[in-house]
């Protein structure tokens, strides 16, 4: 089946995404998620203009070949951009090759290894009130794992906290916003929301929380330490993680599971950190991490060390990288949970998809593929409009994560 033609739909309905379309000389075609927050138009390009002319012509049913291809052959290996646009093939081609076969994307991977996928959503609030309020709104809801973020008494925003409930997205129009943060004054803070989360709420719900890259690992030791008493379900990016080695030092102070790897690429960003079992869920996702050939290994290595699969889910994660997911989230044996960061109408309507939403869980349709397409024509109404994550401060005006 061999590939005619290829090419690159960048849509904004509210938020930016990046989508491949790959066609065969059958007609079948497959689609691939390439979006990159706040760098989407550098993964277009590097589509456009070098991976799709050496695509035409290819035999589609040779997904590794063609990985490995796009993978050693860039020669310069590795990062979000590249491992991005590897991605958005890969995904289309195992879009093609199950439609072609006919079957779920997940009955070609290796069949169901569970009866639904499991998800946890987002509770937010400006002030610990507010923030109860949306625990309760997503317990309604029937989630049984919830992600609470909180703003900080005396911090005009902190990361998390957005300015809806269901809908959380980070990005800005225009050049990007810069906020101040204050490490002191959340470490304090803290804590205190999970003890009235569990008093309103008991022990059950799966509670979850994100410290995106704001700690250095001592200080991420600390807050896993106070958080103990709340047994959450995991602390997400406690401290950058390009030093592997600094998770040694938060693993021998807490119990509080540990999560990583959104921004992560390759399984080599993640090896140090499952063979020395540094953490407990690896957070990396097709759409970053090439595609679902990458995460295979990926997750065969996590298994080795029973380490499970947390899929970073976001809004500007497409819901093509949704669909696909949850079908790896669907046959994958080491599955953790899978974050369901619900998309906007509007973007709904440019992506048609099968999966649905029902007491806690995601599940995928049956149609043949990842069961994601994209309408064409109404994704040609919402141009391109460049928008950036913020930039974080501290107090002093140190330049810190976001
Ligand atoms: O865990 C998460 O979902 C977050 O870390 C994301 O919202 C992240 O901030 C965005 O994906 C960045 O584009
Ligand atoms: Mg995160």
């Amino acid at each position: 089946m061999k590939i005619e033609s290829a090419k690159v739909i960048v849509t904004s309905p509210g938020r930016n995404f990046v989508t491949l379309k790959i066609v065969t000389e059958s007609g079948t075609y497959g689609i691939g998620d390439a979006t990159l927050n706040g760098r989407e138009l550098s993964v277009a390009s590097y589509l456009e203009d070098h991976v799709i002319p050496c695509l035409i012509g290819r035999d589609a049913g040779q997904i590794e070949d063609i990985w490995q291809y796009l993978y050693r052959g860039a020669y310069w290996r590795r990062g979000p951009v590249t491992m991005s646009a590897i991605a958005a093939v890969d995904m289309a081609l195992w879009d093609i090759k199950a439609k072609a076969a006919g079957m779920p994307l997940y009955q070609l991977l290796g069949g169901r290894s569970r009866n639904g996928v499991l998800v946890y959503g987002h509770a937010n609030g400006k002030d610990l009130e507010g923030t109860l309020e949306a625990v309760g709104r997503y317990i309604e809801m029937g989630y049984k794992a919830i992600r609470i973020q909180c703003g900080v008494p005396g911090n005009a925003s902190v990361y998390g906290v957005g300015k809806g409930d269901l809908y959380y997205e980070p990005a800005e129009k225009g050049l990007p916003p810069e906020e101040v943060w204050s490490t002191p004054d959340y470490l304090r803070f803290i804590p205190g929301v999970f003890e009235a989360v569990r008093e309103k709420y008991g022990d059950a719900p799966l509670l979850l929380h994100d410290c995106h890259h704001r700690l250095t690992p001592i200080e991420a030791a600390r807050l896993g330490k106070d958080l103990e008493p709340y047994r959450l379900f995991w602390i997400e990016d406690a401290t950058p993680a390009e030093n592997q080695e600094a998770f040694k030092l938060i693993r021998q102070h807490t119990t509080t599971p540990l999560a990583v790897g959104e921004i992560f690429n390759t399984v080599w960003d993640a090896k140090d950190l499952i063979q020395n079992q540094l953490i407990d869920y690896i957070r990396a996702t097709l759409v970053h991490a090439g595609g679902i050939t990458h995460m295979r290994t990926i997750a065969a290595l996590a298994a080795l060390y029973q380490v499970r699969t947390g899929f970073h889910g976001a809004t500007d994660l497409s819901p093509v990288t949704m669909g696909a997911a949850l079908h790896f989230d669907t046959w994958v044996p080491n599955f953790g949970i899978q974050e369901y960061m619900r998309h906007t109408p509007e973007t709904d309507a440019v992506f048609p998809h099968d999966y649905s939403y029902a007491d806690g869980m995601l599940q995928v349709g049956d149609k043949p593929g990842h069961g994601v397409d994209i309408d064409e024509e109404l994704a040609a109404e919402y141009p391109y409009d460049r928008a950036y994550l913020p930039v974080n401060r501290l107090a002093d005006g140190t330049l810190w994560n976001w």
